[in-house]
């Protein structure tokens, strides 16, 4: 006998927390499934942690920064607290009980297992069945993508988990990606004396935002004495006694005492049961209409829907699931002004379509560049302040389609942005509007004035 609910939600990670904590607020009999942590990679592995590590690695920066502007300091950095406070303050020691607490509160029913489901509004939990009257939501996130480099699947090598567990800085670690994850840990355990290596397949870091972002980061990131290998391809990894080697196309060989790898994520949806609902197992994303419907009475959120492994996204689409299972009007989801940010420092913000991005789409191009730097705020800012402001305008439209921010806080310099991406707000009346002095988004004005073919 299957136990009745009304919705099944499997993954608890930020998509499906969100979405089955507001149907459970909202009285539904909510089943939430889980087999590991409910919160997901985000508090645990990922978002959270990563960005202590990195507010970390920006005091030391900063503290750097200080000679020939405020004095002088005497720097000892130390790994202990930032991994104490990993394990104390963002993880609970790698335990979730606040978060099922926060649930079953709610009067959400928690079974922690594997789901897996068994036809149309089945699942199956560790042997006992559910049937969901309303429909089953897939929230089941995304795994390290393992590139088949010769050797690699024999090295205890490290992905993020093992790198946000760290309790110490590794003397030295090499780094496969140069995307968010990869900039993001090199930097900060560069920071706190670790050497570093990243080797990047593609010709730039952070190869899906703007090159000119990739640009800055790799130059600051070799000012601070990290090893880049971009457009390299690892041909064969080794472990010898505690010494990881990586060998190159062209026989360099590169040495470290950890080896992270950050070559990108994908969701994995093997012994999910897909097939019983007539859906691929073997799909890199589960399509979905505008409502996050996959198949008749199967939504899905986060990183299984492949519009952005971001938090933000999950969240954003669990809301759209709540609503669409609730019945409550609303729009379905619109991913044009998509935000990102990468949180090296400096910070690289963007939202919407790069250059190239909107010249495959054919839109009639016109960028305009500023650089903070050259910016009232950034001239004022000295030591830390690169950065740029680069807009992408579809000008057959007169609307942003697109900007990058990178620098100081560029992560919150995009947001202005971003609703002039979203909202369509015409490139004129962001020009006639009074930007205020001396601020990061100046570079706004003066990157809107640039703007040309
Ligand atoms: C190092 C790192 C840093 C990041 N930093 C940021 C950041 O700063 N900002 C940002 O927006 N994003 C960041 N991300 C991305 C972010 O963590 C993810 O996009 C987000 O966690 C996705 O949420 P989700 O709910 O889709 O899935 P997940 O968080 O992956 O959660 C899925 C959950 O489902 C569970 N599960 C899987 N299969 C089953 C099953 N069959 N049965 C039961 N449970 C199952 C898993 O155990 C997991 O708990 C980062 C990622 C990494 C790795
Ligand atoms: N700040 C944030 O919001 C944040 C931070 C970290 C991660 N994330 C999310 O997690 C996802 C996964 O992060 P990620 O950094 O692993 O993926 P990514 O896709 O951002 O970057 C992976 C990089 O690895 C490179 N690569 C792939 N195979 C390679 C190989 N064999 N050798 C060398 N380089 C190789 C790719 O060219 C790419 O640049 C991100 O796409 C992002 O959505 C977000």
């Amino acid at each position: 006998m299957a136990e009745q609910v009304d919705v099944v939600v499997i993954g608890m990670g930020p998509g499906g927390e969100h979405v089955a904590g507001r149907l459970a607020d909202a009285g539904l009999r909510v089943l939430g499934v889980e087999a590991e942590l409910v919160g997901g990679e985000c508090p645990y592995w990922a978002c959270v942690p990563s960005k202590m590590m990195i507010r970390a690695g920006n005091l030391l920066a900063e503290a750097r920064r200080v000679p020939g502007m405020a004095g002088s300091v005497q720097l000892t950095p130390d790994w202990a607290p930032v991994a104490a406070r990993i394990r104390d303050e963002a993880t609970d020691d790698w335990n979730d009980q606040v978060a099922a607490d926060r649930f079953t509160d709610k009067g959400g029913l928690l079974a922690r297992g594997r789901g897996r489901l068994a036809g149309p509004g089945r699942v199956e939990v560790d042997g006992e069945l559910y049937e969901a009257r309303h429909g089953v939501v897939i929230a089941t996130g995304s795994k390290p993508q393992i590139p088949p480099v010769p050797g690699l699947d024999a090295v205890p090598y490290w992905t993020n988990r093992d790198a946000i567990a760290a309790k110490e800085a590794p003397d030295s670690l090499l780094v496969l990606g140069g995307g968010a994850i990869g900039v993001e840990l090199a930097q900060a355990f560069g920071r706190f004396g670790s050497r570093v290596t990243v080797v990047e397949a593609m010709d730039g870091l952070v190869p899906a935002e703007e090159p000119e972002a990739g640009e800055l980061l790799a130059g600051i990131l070799r000012d601070e004495g990290i090893d880049l290998r971009t457009g390299a391809r690892a041909t064969q990894v080794r472990h010898e006694g505690d010494v990881f080697t990586v060998v190159l196309e062209d026989g360099t060989e590169l040495t470290g005492h950890q080896l992270l790898v950050a070559t990108g994520r994908r969701a994995d949806f093997s012994g999910l049961g897909l097939e019983t609902v007539g859906l691929d197992p073997a799909a890199k994303a589960l399509k979905t209409d505008r409502h996050l419907l996959a198949a008749p009475g199967l939504w899905a959120v986060g990183d299984v829907t492949g519009h952005g492994a971001f938090t933000h996204v999950a969240m954003y689409e669990a809301e759209i699931v709540a609503r669409a299972v609730l019945g409550e009007p609303g729009p379905g989801s619109d991913y044009r002004a998509l935000p990102r940010v990468t949180f090296t420092d400096p910070e690289i913000g963007a939202v919407g379509l790069t250059e190239r991005q909107a010249r495959e789409k054919g839109l009639q191009v016109r960028t305009g560049l500023s650089k903070v730097p050259s910016s009232a705020r950034g001239w004022i800012h000295k030591a830390g302040n690169d950065g740029l402001v680069k807009l992408v305008e579809d000008a057959g439209r007169g609307v942003l389609v697109g900007a990058t921010t990178a620098g100081p806080m560029g992560g919150e310099v995009m947001y202005g942005l971003a609703v002039a991406v979203q909202a369509e707000v015409p490139v004129e009346a962001l020009r006639h509007m009074i930007y205020a002095y001396p601020t990061f988004h100046r570079g706004v004005e003066d990157a809107l004035a640039d703007l040309r073919h």
